[in-house]
């Protein structure tokens, strides 16, 4: 990019947006728009388009979405028009402007029933509200504009807001021992890293308009871990940092019922990401000693 680029985010304390908002600081080639609730709130789809096209953006990263996969269960109708009433107004929006979309999606796609990882083109069957509310999303975004990249990605840590690596470690403050299951298995995946790949990405879109670096990809960190393995990487590190730490309880899914159900795999293969944008992820466990020092040391320092 020569000039300098206009990329609209949407939501406002998400963690891929302040992981983009962290990580653009150090472009300057790049400004970041962010927009978010109240002037632009997804539950009313019909008011997005002004506010994006009186942004002026260059490209349009769509990471705002009703995430709350448990909740989603009772409140499909409001997780639909979030994530996918809402997501292809956003696109139709970027259509209109001729400009690239950039839409952030999930592993949750997926029943988790294959084997081994997932490629893009393995056939989509979510087994939760969350999971059909985000297909319809991708759905929604594919027909609004052939310009677009739609992220699938998975189990998201960061230092901002909320997520499983952060909800550990304040357990690991007041418990002993936690039971966390481990016969599901995916990647954790670090929102910094992802900043990092999405800002690649829009580089190539904006580069050039082949149609080839369009479509559905994959982007996780690299390996796979079960939520236990995840649990005990992030007590281990924290150890070594004198940060909280408590014994993990392996227990398989049915003995932790949820009210959404998750897939036992959704463990995906980035390998297109890689040949098509030349993004290559960190393994996860590298990952995540990034984030859990970020979150342990402003702990340890209060104690
Ligand atoms: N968190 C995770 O583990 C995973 C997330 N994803 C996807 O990645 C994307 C980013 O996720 P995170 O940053 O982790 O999400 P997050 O839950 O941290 O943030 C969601 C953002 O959406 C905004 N938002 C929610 N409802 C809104 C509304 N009605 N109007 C405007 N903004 C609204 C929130 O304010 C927040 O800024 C989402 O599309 C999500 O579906 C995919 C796989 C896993």
């Amino acid at each position: 990019m020569t000039a300098r680029k206009r990329l609209l985010v949407t939501g406002r304390e998400g963690q891929v947006v302040r992981s983009l908002l962290e990580r653009t600081a150090l472009h300057n080639d790049i400004d970041i728009l962010v927009a978010g609730r109240p002037e632009f709130d997804l539950s009313a789809p019909a008011s997005l388009a002004t506010v994006i096209k009186s942004a002026r953006p260059d490209l349009i990263v769509s990471a705002a979405a009703y995430t709350a996969v448990d909740q989603a269960e009772a409140e499909e109708e409001l997780a639909r028009i979030i994530n996918a009433q809402a997501a292809g107004v956003i696109a139709e929006a970027a259509q209109a402007l001729q400009i690239p979309v950039i839409h952030l999606s999930t592993d949750y796609v997926f029943d988790g029933s294959k084997m081994s990882a997932y490629v893009e083109t393995d056939p989509v069957a979510p087994v939760s509200a969350y999971g059909r509310t985000k297909l319809a999303g991708e759905e929604s975004v594919a027909a609004a504009t052939d310009n677009h990249v739609i992220l699938r990605t998975a189990w998201v840590h960061s230092p901002f807001g909320k997520n499983f690596l952060k909800t550990m470690l304040r357990l690991g403050e007041s418990r002993d021992s936690v039971n966390v299951v481990a016969d599901q298995f995916g990647t954790p995946t670090s929102a910094l890293d992802i900043a990092d790949a999405v800002i690649a990405i829009a580089r190539n879109l904006l580069a050039s308009g082949s149609p080839e670096l369009r479509g559905v990809f994959h982007l996780t960190n690299s390996g796979r871990a079960s939520w236990a393995d995840f649990a005990e990487e992030i007590f281990r590190i924290s150890a070594d940092l004198g940060g909280p730490v408590a014994a993990v309880g392996r227990i398989p899914a049915s003995e932790y019922p949820t009210p959404a159900r998750r897939p036992a795999n959704s463990q995906l293969d980035c390998t297109k990401l890689a040949a098509v944008h030349g993004v290559r992820m960190p393994d996860w466990a590298h990952s995540t000693k990034t984030v859990v020092t970020r979150v342990v040391q402003p702990l340890a320092a209060s104690i």
